[in-house]
């Protein structure tokens, strides 16, 4: 279907003649009541100008900014939702389909075939005078890393909800997801206009699975014969105002009635916005004592009191989840998108208005009782602070770094430190991007997003400072309780703001290069894939010499493949999408392993010695008294305790029965080490040679984890002097002496297989329920946590009476009384717009309910997943997961993975 506007013509020299215009639109345009009550939605008409966006004077005014981000789960409509707003703010010329593949935000032929959003793309365009930069984020939960990257750097969000569907699994994890970066929302119950959609009913859902507090802003209009109502408009409760679209048209021009017009003709909907407006008023006003005050003062409440409230209730009190505000539309058919916009200008923060970021120094010795992740930016003109978000390899540009400046203004021509990294480069040109078109800039100031272009090294989630002040130090803010050391500073060139926690990779596939000669070509290609996305990790087995990609799901690597050999053009091919089971200790050795590693090579010795011993991580192992130690976390819950043994154990001290002398003090590490062995070089080459052993377990070679390696070195026998015990001589005698005792530790059956167990939430239909369980717990080896029955909801909310939001003076109602929603808590029926009163809400309305059932799976159990629960649901059963854990596998799954063997 091809919209190229129509009716904008039409609408901007008459009123009520368009083509589209239904007999009942006819009619009401001729009733006198028009000339008074209608008005066109003028901004909606004047921002029809495809200007592309705004200028740079509002472009730099802070309070009419906005950075914000769509966030839903998937198929909920993001991307059709998207491609309205940058038709409705003249952006684009005509709307771009998703289903097909014209949309300008999903841009990467990738995501063009899928028709799904993979990579998060960043887009300014202008909404009445403010400058939006939307971000889209992508809804599958493959991309979770994906999406918190691009939320963190987000001020404010749109949650879609799909108004068929309702509260998914997915949509509680994007919602939890949001509570954790603490950002303020607003929801838009989307897709009204298809059969079996409820707003009431969304609503609700809100309310019981997501435990927010869900203040409703609109209500929806159905229009036509009974039977045959479609949706064409809202009623907004803030404005008092009713809008209604022309069927079928590119929904550029609303007609705008208001209450008494309402009144007059559509007295039903008048009585339930009547209704409707009371309750949101009762709402914010049991929230806001400010807005108590004000109505008393006054006797009114007008639109603007009640949007002040409700954004300062949104900037405050909606970031972790507590309350949100409520808006509907159908995007697809063009029904309310431009006052969703309004609603994002009004009610959803600017980056002047979010709370301060929280960094931390990595490395900073941390002061006992204090958390370290409470440190927070301080916002200085002159302090530069930048995060790149997102890194995407352009075909044509190269490399673009996108970033968010937090602090200071990031100039054309600066040379930036990536703390990172510890690198240094210049930032030669500065972007501000519409979707894959750019307009060159000289500065990007704080709160701000756009494009740095050239630069080679910086990688997604990279803090960025300017390199003059790398050399400089912060004064470390003060600290409530126990005070750092006094005159102590840290050098900025390690602030780093909040890193992303990234799940552990639970898929492999090996890269095979198609020739030897296009090796190196390949592994530059996935170098710029790693700079991208970060989740996915590379390792070079070095017994086979493959090279092994891991990811966070299936679609995961089958997007970084394509990545790879479509876009990046490397000439490779990928092996089968395989679980990674990782391999562990379960019983330590009853005695250690010491291995000499000695080697020729061209002409040069190189010798060392090490001892280890190999230990389940949560038994760890107890070092020698006289010595010392150092326990080190190398990720994937393994750990290393380093001991360095003194050459010259103390005498014995002699017995005194009454005077038993204190255990002889180990001496300090530079006088135990000779000096040509220095403790960083010696730990180094330890570290790299146990990083290297755990890499690769004795029985199929899968990664270790939840491993204690001890590794003891005594400088006295192992150390040969600097030319024969160098760094890849102790490296290569830690990696011998570790590999021995995970053989060892084989050899006694003191090893496992571990392999990775999901957290799956189900949303599947009532009737479907028993089905689905059975299925998960007798077939799938999976163990039902529970299944949420509306009780089980209603336990999860905070029963007190009132949830109090920190430091402000709201408070607001807890949703729930006696085990029953409270009257605060307004549902608006779904009847009347559509036939008169039926009303759907009751027992949530004709539908059979969704339950969303909990469990922990074995990811192997998982795989294909989604093909059984749609065929055994009829197509309505959903799922989201996550890692929960690593466990042992035993029975049916073991015998299967042993019998695939080896890799
Ligand atoms: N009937 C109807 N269909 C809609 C509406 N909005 C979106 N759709 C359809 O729903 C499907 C998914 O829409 P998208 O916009 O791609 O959803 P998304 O949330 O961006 O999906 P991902 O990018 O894959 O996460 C498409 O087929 C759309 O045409 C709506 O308001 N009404």
């Amino acid at each position: 279907m091809r919209l190229i506007n129509p009716g904008r013509q039409l609408y901007q020299s008459t009123i009520g003649t368009t083509r589209q215009t239904t007999s009942l639109f006819r009619s009401i345009l001729q009733k006198s009541t028009l000339r008074n009550a209608v008005s066109r939605y003028q901004h909606f008409a004047t921002n029809g100008s495809p200007t592309v966006a705004a200028s740079e004077a509002t472009a730099l005014d802070l309070a009419k900014t906005r950075n914000i981000g769509i966030i839903a789960h998937i198929d909920a409509g993001k991307t059709t939702t998207t491609e309205r707003m940058l038709f409705y703010s003249g952006f684009t010329r005509r709307i771009g389909e998703v289903d097909e593949g014209s949309t300008v935000m999903d841009y990467l032929p990738a995501e063009r075939a899928r028709g799904i959003t993979i990579t998060s793309a960043c887009i300014t365009f202008d909404w009445n005078g403010n400058t939006i930069n939307l971000i889209d984020t992508p809804g599958h939960a493959d991309f979770t890393f994906e999406v918190e990257r691009s939320i963190r750097v987000l001020d404010g969000a749109v949650t879609i909800l799909d108004g068929v569907a309702g509260v998914e699994a997915q949509t509680e994890k994007v919602w939890k997801q949001a509570n954790n970066y603490n950002i303020p929302r607003i929801a838009y119950v989307n897709k009204l206009d298809r059969v079996g959609a409820a707003f009431g009913r969304t609503v609700k859902e809100i309310g019981l699975k997501l435990g927010a507090y869900p203040i409703v802003c609109q209500l929806p209009f159905f229009d036509g014969p009974k039977g045959e109502e479609v949706f064409r408009g809202v009623v907004d409760l803030i404005s008092k105002k009713f809008f209604r679209w022309p069927a079928r048209s590119d929904g550029m021009n609303a007609e705008v009635f208001d209450f008494e017009w309402l009144e007059n003709n559509l007295p039903n909907l008048y009585e339930e916005a009547v209704t409707a407006r009371g309750a949101l008023e009762e709402s914010l006003t049991s929230i806001d004592d400010n807005l108590i005050s004000i109505y008393l003062e006054t006797g009114v409440m007008t639109e603007q009191n009640i949007k002040d409230s409700l954004r300062k209730l949104v900037i405050k009190g909606s970031g972790k989840g507590y309350l949100v505000p409520v808006f509907c539309g159908s995007s697809f058919r063009n029904i309310g998108v431009q006052p969703l916009l309004d609603a994002v200008v009004d009610l959803l923060p600017s980056p002047s208005e979010i709370p301060p970021i929280a960094i931390s120094y990595p490395g900073e010795e941390i002061v006992e009782g204090e958390d370290p992740k409470k440190e927070v930016l301080n916002v200085e003109p002159d302090f530069l602070c930048a995060l790149a978000f997102k890194v995407v390899n352009d075909a044509k540009r190269g490399p673009m770094v996108y970033v968010r400046v937090y602090s200071g203004t990031l100039q054309r021509g600066t040379v930036l430190f990536d703390t990172n990294l510890g690198t240094s480069e210049r930032a030669n040109r500065l972007l501000r991007m519409y979707a894959d078109d750019a307009t060159e800039i000289q500065s990007i100031p704080t709160g701000h997003i756009g494009v740095i272009v050239g630069l080679k090294h910086v990688r997604t989630g990279d803090t960025l400072i300017s390199e003059a002040d790398s050399k400089h130090h912060h004064h470390a803010p003060k600290h409530k309780g126990k005070k750092k050391k006094l005159g102590k500073t840290t050098p900025h060139s390690t602030l780093q703001l909040k890193p992303i926690d990234v799940p552990p990779p639970v898929f492999f596939a090996s890269i095979e290069p198609a020739s030897l000669s296009e090796q190196k070509a390949v592994e530059e290609a996935l170098a710029i894939l790693l700079r991208e996305d970060p989740s996915l990790h590379i390792s070079i087995d070095e017994e086979s010499g493959q090279t092994l990609i891991s990811g966070m799901g299936e679609l995961h690597l089958e997007i970084a493949r394509d990545r790879l050999v479509k876009d990046l053009k490397a000439r490779a091919e990928m092996g089968s999408i395989q679980i990674g089971y990782r391999e562990s200790i379960v019983y330590p050795l009853a005695e250690p392993v010491h291995k000499v590693y000695s080697r020729e090579l061209a002409g040069k010795i190189l010798k060392a010695g090490v001892q280890a011993n190999v230990y389940p991580s949560e038994s760890a192992p107890t070092p020698p008294a006289y010595s010392t130690s150092e326990v080190i976390s190398l990720g994937g819950d393994n750990f290393l305790t380093l001991t360095i043994i003194p050459p010259t154990p103390p005498e014995a001290p002699k017995h005194h029965q009454h005077h038993p002398h204190p255990p002889p003090e180990c001496p300090p590490l530079e006088e135990i080490l000779p000096t040509t062995l220095p403790y960083e070089l010696l730990r180094g080459a330890l570290v790299s040679g146990t990083e290297a052993a755990l890499a690769r377990g004795p029985r199929l070679s899968y990664p270790m984890q939840s491993t204690h390696v001890h590794l003891m070195f005594n400088p006295a026998t192992d150390f040969y002097g600097p030319t024969e015990s160098t760094h890849a001589a102790i490296t290569s005698a830690a990696r011998a002496a570790i590999v021995a005792a995970f053989k060892q530790a084989e050899a006694n059956n003191g090893t496992a297989i571990l392999e990775p167990v999901m957290n799956v939430s189900i949303t599947v239909p009532e009737s479907d329920l028993g089905k689905v369980i059975n299925d998960i717990s007798s077939h799938r080896g999976g163990f039902v946590l529970g299944f949420e029955e509306e009780e089980n909801a209603y336990s999860r909310i905070d029963n007190s009476s009132a949830t109090s939001i920190a430091g402000t003076d709201l408070s607001i109602p807890s949703i729930m009384k006696d085990n029953r929603i409270s009257p605060n808590f307004y549902i608006p029926p779904d009847f009347d717009m559509r036939s008169d009163k039926t009303d759907l809400t009751d027992g949530l309305g004709g539908r059979d309910e969704m339950k969303i059932v909990k469990a922990k799976v074995p990811l192997a159990e998982m795989v294909g997943y989604l093909k059984h629960l749609r065929s055994a649901t009829q197509g309505r059963g959903t799922f989201v997961m996550s890692v929960e854990n690593f466990e042992k596998v035993s029975g049916n799954r073991l015998n299967a993975i042993l019998d695939a063997g080896k890799w």
